[in-house]
């Protein structure tokens, strides 16, 4: 099985990812608009949901409507720049629990060392949603992946703002079950691991850190 891939086609995506790479995007345009993001990538990446057919009255008259057929996902956060997507994906979803995997990539490695682990009960129940904005070498996003499986989800997907081609193959080899969807394919990594041309740090510009 190779995993799914898909970026929306859709024009606000672009516009606001757009904002999103500006150099001189400052901190709070950034962090809105990372959150619009989040909550577009949420309802892209969920647009497949099981659906049932329920009986419901409108103030006009009887009618049969879809509803989920079962309870939404949970939502999980790369911290810290996946807080910023989550904003947006709470909006869409304001009733998923909420999972929390603190990562940080060391600057020389690249490898990711974890410092939080906070997961909902109901992981195996109800799937997940992983949220972060950069898939750059892939480490943090598989080794989040890992983890949300380990804590018993089958049913997992995976939305990021931007990849790089060489974070993309390695998720793709790591979790060919796990479909990502996201906001631009970018060219490559340049030497310090940075997507490029990318947004640059997304948990600084996030947070006003730089
Ligand atoms: O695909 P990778 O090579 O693992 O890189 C991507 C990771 O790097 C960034 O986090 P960072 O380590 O900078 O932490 P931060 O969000 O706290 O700034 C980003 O938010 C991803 O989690
Ligand atoms: O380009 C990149 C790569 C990793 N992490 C980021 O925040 N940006
Ligand atoms: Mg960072």
């Amino acid at each position: 099985m190779s995993t799914p891939f898909h970026i929306p086609d859709h024009a606000l995506l672009r516009a606001k990812l757009t904002r999103l790479r500006r150099r001189e995007t400052d901190t709070v345009t950034f962090r809105r608009a990372l959150a619009e993001v989040g909550a577009i990538l949420t309802s892209e990446a969920l647009r497949d949901l099981d659906e049932v057919e329920t009986g419901i009255e409108t103030p006009v008259g009887p009618m049969r409507a879809p509803a989920l057929a079962a309870p939404e996902p949970c939502l999980v956060a790369i911290l810290r720049a996946g807080l910023g997507l989550l904003e947006g994906a709470r909006m869409v979803l304001p009733e998923a629990p909420v999972g929390h995997l603190g990562l940080v990539r060391d600057e020389h490695t690249l490898r990711p060392t974890e410092y939080v682990v906070r997961l909902p009960r109901d992981l195996p129940a109800r799937g997940a949603l992983v949220l972060d904005p950069m898939l750059a070498t892939g480490g943090s996003a598989i080794q989040a992946i890992h983890r949300v499986k380990q804590a018993g989800a089958t049913l997992i997907r995976f939305a990021c703002v931007v990849a790089a081609p060489e974070g993309l193959a390695a998720f793709r080899a790591a979790h060919p079950d796990v479909p990502v969807t996201a906001g631009a394919l970018d060219e490559r990594l340049n030497e310090k691991g940075y997507i490029v041309p990318g947004l640059g740090d997304a948990g600084d510009r996030c947070f006003g850190t730089e």
